[in-house]
């Protein structure tokens, strides 16, 4: 096609072949499954799964993102097979409610409250939740939290129209999907403007979600590497003959912008997987790619049937 002698390429060839080439870089993981197994075996698969937008879709109502029943059975599975924990910017109680697997390991709070299985701890009786939580690196800013949340409830929620603030315990949520889009910027704005009496907390960008957070050195990537050396292996899985067990192939399934932290760490580690699940090209530390939590529960499922092969 040409207009005043130029060539001029059509916008959605221009978009499909991107998407091509995006593809190329973080191919399908279940395409690829076979090339990803026989890069696991020999080590041991820990399975780390983000939940809102992996293992549950996107929905307007941050209370109603429930996962299905077959998405439960695939991760039981995997459970069943594999340490397998959930690392989620929600407060732990609520992902635990929402998956229901006590076998688990959980990292809520975007990994700034992580607990062990609670099944062995309430079978022993007693003190299980003590027992199980293994790592609260924010406990002091609990206070700071609960002051910064009702500020926000009162400036932000009570002000502007349809937006939401969520309480996930060591770090707050403020949701604009409901807001007029032409209110966006009045939402960040006064979220900044209650932030600017925390210095303490800093302010990051989800998926149609502002996230307030302690400004402490911890993020998924942190939790995921205090999740291998709970369970025994290497941290930095450098080969270093340090003790650990440098055998683990982490694999972490996410799809947002908090996610790449624990991307990155496998990135660094040089082995492993970090899967990005997104119908649309981004930028992404994740070698592999998953559509939506359709093709993530395709890809758990077959992870339990090659492990039980
Ligand atoms: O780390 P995650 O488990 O992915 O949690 C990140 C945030 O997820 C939730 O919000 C997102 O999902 C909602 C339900 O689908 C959606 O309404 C919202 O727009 C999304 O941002 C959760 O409510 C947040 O607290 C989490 O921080």
């Amino acid at each position: 096609m040409t207009k005043h002698g130029a060539v001029v390429v059509p916008e959605d060839a221009v978009v499909a072949a991107a998407a091509v080439g995006w593809m190329e870089k973080h191919p399908s993981a279940l395409g690829k499954f076979e090339a990803l197994a026989a890069a696991a075996k020999g080590k041991r698969i820990v399975v780390f799964l983000d939940y809102d937008g992996t293992l549950s879709p996107i929905v307007e109502d941050p209370d109603r993102a429930v996962m299905t029943d077959e998405m439960r059975d695939a991760v039981r599975g995997v459970a069943a097979r594999f340490p397998t924990a959930i690392v989620s910017g929600r407060c732990r109680d609520k992902v635990l409610s929402f998956v229901g697997l006590e076998e688990l390991y959980y990292a809520g709070s975007h990994g700034m409250d992580i607990q062990g299985p609670t099944n062995a701890a309430a079978s022993k009786g007693g003190e299980e939740e003590e027992e199980s939580v293994l790592c609260q690196p924010a406990r002091e800013f609990l206070p700071m939290i609960g002051e910064a949340y009702a500020a926000l409830v009162e400036k932000v929620e009570g002000v502007i129209p349809g937006a939401k603030v969520e309480n996930n315990k060591f770090c707050l949520s403020v949701h604009f999907r409901r807001v007029d889009e032409r209110r966006w910027g009045a939402v960040a704005d006064q979220v900044r403007a209650v932030l600017r009496g925390y210095p303490r907390l800093r302010l990051t960008q989800g998926r149609k979600v502002l996230e307030v957070r302690p400004a402490i050195k911890w993020d998924k990537g942190e939790a995921l590497r205090f999740l291998l050396s709970a369970l025994g292996f290497s941290a930095a899985g450098d080969g270093e003959d340090d003790g650990d067990d440098d055998d683990a192939f982490p694999i972490y399934i996410g799809d947002d912008r908090t996610d790449e932290d624990a991307f990155r760490v496998l990135r660094a580690r040089g082995h492993g997987a970090g899967i990005l699940v997104s119908r649309f090209p981004k930028d992404t530390c994740a070698s592999f790619s998953l559509r939506d939590p359709g093709e993530v529960k395709d890809f758990l499922r077959k992870l339990v049937t090659c492990a039980a092969a």
